[in-house]
């Protein structure tokens, strides 16, 4: 079944905005063609992001109310431990508000100034907290996964030529740990294999560098590696999390993704004197270690999304949307990234709008521009995300120009994408006639958020 069927009944339904064309042109001119300035009552279907944005099933909102509010040593916390160890392996979690808060602390506590950090591929919070304690970053992922039209199986794999480069440049103690983010948002949902993962787990070893996951897209990641690995045709995405996990020393996770929640996160680790100085620090930035910034309401939602979350035909349905619509917008010739990852569907702004150059911000106008035509929400992932160069001063000009229609966990059906995939192939029919951007408000930190921009004539 190329497609399968939502594996779910809809028992809560919330209606959102229609819109006319008149009413988005006033709401994107407010918002400074921003998609992240907009209201989301004037949204249509929501594509901005998957994070937080899940629909809980009625087993987690069941949990909700077993909530225990203690100030210290929540049951739910106790619960949420538990299933973390048995799904995730770790021996230590400190929960945290989200997965920048665990980021935060991971890199607060192994990060010296002058350090590098490996990792495949930026992701903005996570690079802005390394850069912050002094480090710098270093892109060690696959060449493969710079290039939107390149088709293969595991474009979040880890380089090791590359890795091992900067071992022999920089040396071992100069690095702190590597960050392998399972599976690469910024590449396009793009997942590692299980035996990448071995391999770095492998020369990290060799040379004493501890390995961090980022595990915020874990399960999709498990997904891939069964459709993928012949090895792990026939074993459970529960099996596969837990081998891939056995790979890294520990993880930041932002629960606002796999772990099916809106909001919360943790850091995991094996080693006791890195966990207690988590705890030691953790209770500064998030709360006590037994809530890190959660409520005991929400810990327990956490637990419960958590086991739902390897449920096998959850998250084929998951991916499937993701394909379905990506296979859509192919027929219709619409350049995306190839081959669809696991959450979201990237257009390739480069592509679809040739005749801008990526100082008119071509991904940052067609999100905005996608919004005018149809009320579907997405978000820039190109030069405006990348932020600049934090030596020269200069724009980094990633490869990848990309605005992501990302699909939130079982809050939308395949009718949604049809719906989606009209939009945005109207507009490519008339994307001749779109005209690039300026910015004309820049903040310092992670701009994409909050930046404001202003058509060119
Ligand atoms: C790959 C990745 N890492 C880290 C984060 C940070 O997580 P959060 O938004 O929960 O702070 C996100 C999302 O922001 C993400 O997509
Ligand atoms: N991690 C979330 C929220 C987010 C969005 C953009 C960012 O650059 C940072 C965080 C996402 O990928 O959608």
């Amino acid at each position: 079944m190329r497609y399968p069927s939502e594996p779910y009944k809809i028992k809560v339904v919330e209606p959102f905005a229609v819109t006319t064309r008149e009413q988005r042109q006033t709401f994107i001119e407010e918002a400074g063609y921003n998609t992240f300035l907009l209201k989301s009552e004037q949204v249509g279907i929501d594509l901005l992001t998957d994070s937080g944005t899940t629909a809980m099933s009625d087993n987690q909102w069941a949990g909700m109310m077993m909530g225990d509010e203690a100030y210290s040593g929540s049951r739910n916390f106790l619960h949420l431990q538990d299933i973390v160890r048995k799904y995730y392996g770790f021996k230590y979690i400190v929960p945290t508000h989200q997965g920048r808060g665990a980021e935060n602390i991971l890199s607060t506590l192994m990060i010296e100034d002058g350090d590098y950090v490996p990792g495949n591929m930026y992701f903005t919070t996570t690079r802005a907290h390394q850069e912050r304690n002094g480090a710098s970053f270093v892109d060690i992922i696959i060449e493969e996964a710079h290039n939107s039209q390149f088709d293969h199986p595991f474009k979040g794999n880890v380089d090791l030529a590359k890795l091992q480069d900067l071992i022999n440049r920089v040396g071992a103690d100069k690095i702190p740990y590597v960050c392998v983010a399972v599976t690469v948002n910024l590449a396009g949902g793009q997942p590692v294999s299980m035996q990448n993962l071995r391999e770095v787990k492998a020369l990290c070893s060799r040379h004493k560098i501890p390995v961090m996951f980022d595990a915020t897209r874990c399960v999709e990641n498990a997904f891939f590696i069964k459709e993928r690995e012949e090895a792990y045709r026939d074993a459970s995405i529960a099996d596969i999390l837990h081998e891939m996990m056995s790979y890294a020393d520990g993880c930041t996770m932002s629960g606002k993704k796999d772990c099916l929640v809106n909001i919360g996160g943790f850091l995991c680790m094996n080693d006791h004197d890195l966990y207690q100085r988590a705890t030691e620090i953790v209770v500064l930035f998030e709360g006590m270690p037994s809530y890190g910034g959660m409520a005991g309401r929400d810990m327990e939602a956490m637990a419960r999304g958590i086991e739902e979350s390897v449920d096998y035909h959850y998250i084929q349905h998951r991916v499937a949307q993701c394909r379905y619509l990506g296979d859509k917008l192919t027929e219709a010739g619409v350049p995306i990234v190839r081959p669809v990852g696991g959450h979201a569907v990237f257009l390739d702004a480069r592509a679809f709008l040739p005749h801008l150059e990526q100082e008119k911000f071509p991904a940052q106008v067609l999100a905005a521009e996608l919004y005018l035509e149809s009320g579907v929400r997405s978000m820039e992932r190109g030069i405006v995300s990348a932020g600049r160069n934090k030596q020269t001063g200069e724009h980094h000009k990633p490869k990848l120009e990309l605005v992501r229609l990302t699909i939130p966990r079982r809050v939308y059906t395949y009718a949604h994408l049809d719906d989606v995939a009209e939009g945005v192939i109207s507009l490519f029919k008339r994307r001749d006639q779109i005209k690039g951007l300026k910015m004309v408000y820049e903040p310092r930190l992670l701009r994409f958020f909050t930046a404001r921009f202003e058509p060119l004539k």
